[in-house]
């Protein structure tokens, strides 16, 4: 075979690895216009809502968007910080804390990260990636519990794109990690640091701590949707890491999203039980949210707070997620070190980003 100087020849980075982590994606202000817009790609989405779509476009186009697109601005506003929205603002930060992590250990390993909806979505990424010369890519959901409206339907973006690359990556998954010792961990020493510093729940004296999930219709789990039974061995888990009394942790499910029965108990009326009871103080934490949001911050540390008060308890705590705590740097680096396993990271990441490693096929439908 001859050798062709006209066709272009493989990146040094060819080889090269990096990681995408990814979370669910949050607006751009919080603003109608922007908040309509993400809510618009997010509840459009097959794998969130599922009824057939063109009656749910009509629902969600004349009732739903006009509507929550400025309740749900209002809400944003409350949790909005000067850089930003604190989902994206967190999910950035751990980003940029992995890569160092990655780096200090001497493992050559690019970490980026991608929003399913909003920006920077998951396609944009991808190309960038691969015009700088990767060709392997981890994708590691931020969801530890996998559940198909938010792990699969991030699967499917990074595939959907590749379905239209003619020299494609080489791609690996990290479908759910929601028993991995390092997570539990990490979640264990929140709490435990949350304590140290606010003082302990009296167990025995009949105090609670509350572990809210998302919520998720009920029917998905009928489906085979492992997400319930995933959020339920976290927490006995977490209970067992947290040697506390059997029974002590609750598990409930936050943020039920239209008519249909979603997974029980729901976390507001159960709070709100647990102050006309009489039970004196709560801690909730999420373990599911690896990242503080708009539902962590605004419906746990607000709503939800004011109903278990007005409901006559005495105490609530709200204990912040994950987000940038060393245990789960920790974590996550070494969740990422087990699964790139066998890909050494060989060539050179090239930053020229001249596309070299990946050639476009210009004026067709590939890229
Ligand atoms: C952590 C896992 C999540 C699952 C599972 C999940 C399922 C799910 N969510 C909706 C509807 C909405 N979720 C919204 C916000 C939101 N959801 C998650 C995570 C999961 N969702 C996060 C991290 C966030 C916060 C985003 C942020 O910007 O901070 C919202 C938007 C907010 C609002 O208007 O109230 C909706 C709507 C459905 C229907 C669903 C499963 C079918
Ligand atoms: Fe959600
Ligand atoms: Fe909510």
């Amino acid at each position: 075979m001859r050798f062709d100087p006209e066709v272009p020849r493989p990146a040094e980075g060819a080889h090269s690895v990096a990681v995408l982590l990814i979370n669910l994606g949050t607006p751009d202000a919080p603003r109608p216009p922007e908040v309509g817009r993400y809510l618009r790609e997010f509840l459009s989405d097959p794998r969130v809502v599922e009824i057939p779509p063109l009656v749910w476009q009509l629902i969600l186009n004349l009732a739903i968007l006009p509507l929550r697109s400025r309740a749900s601005a209002r809400k944003y506003e409350t949790v909005w910080t000067e850089a930003g929205s604190p989902l994206k603002v967190f999910t950035e930060r751990q980003a940029g804390l992995v890569q160092q992590w990655l780096d200090a250990r001497g493992h050559r390993v690019t970490v980026e990260y991608a929003m399913r909806y909003g920006t920077p979505n998951i396609p944009t990424v991808l190309r960038q990636l691969k015009a700088r010369g990767i060709g392997r890519v981890l994708l590691l959901p931020l969801y530890p519990q996998y559940s198909a409206s938010t792990t699969a339907t991030a699967f499917d973006a990074a595939f959907a794109l590749m379905a239209r690359m003619r020299n494609q990556l080489e791609v690996r998954t990290v479908k759910d990690y929601p028993d991995d010792p390092g997570y539990i961990a990490a979640l264990a020493a929140r709490i435990a640091h949350y304590w140290a510093q606010h003082g302990r729940p009296d167990f025995a004296a009949g105090d609670r701590l509350v572990l809210s999930f998302h919520g998720v219709p009920k029917r998905t789990i009928a489906l085979g949707d492992p997400y319930y039974e995933q959020c339920v061995a976290t927490g006995r888990l977490l209970n067992e890491a947290l040697a506390l009394p059997a029974g002590a942790c609750e598990v409930t499910f936050q943020s039920r999203f239209g008519r249909a029965e979603w997974l029980q108990p729901y976390t507001a009326p159960t709070l709100a039980a647990h102050g006309t009871a009489g039970v004196k103080r709560v801690d909730v934490f999420c373990p599911g949210f690896t990242a503080d949001c708009l539902e962590t911050i605004e419906e746990i540390g607000m709503e939800v707070r004011d109903e278990f008060l007005h409901a006559g308890g005495r105490e609530y705590h709200r204990i912040p997620c994950l987000n940038d705590a060393p245990e789960w740097i920790d974590a996550l680096g070494a969740l990422i070190l087990r699964h790139v396993q066998g890909w050494p990271a060989g060539g050179v990441s090239t930053d020229t980003d001249t596309g070299a490693g990946a050639p476009v096929m210009r004026g067709s439908t590939w890229d």
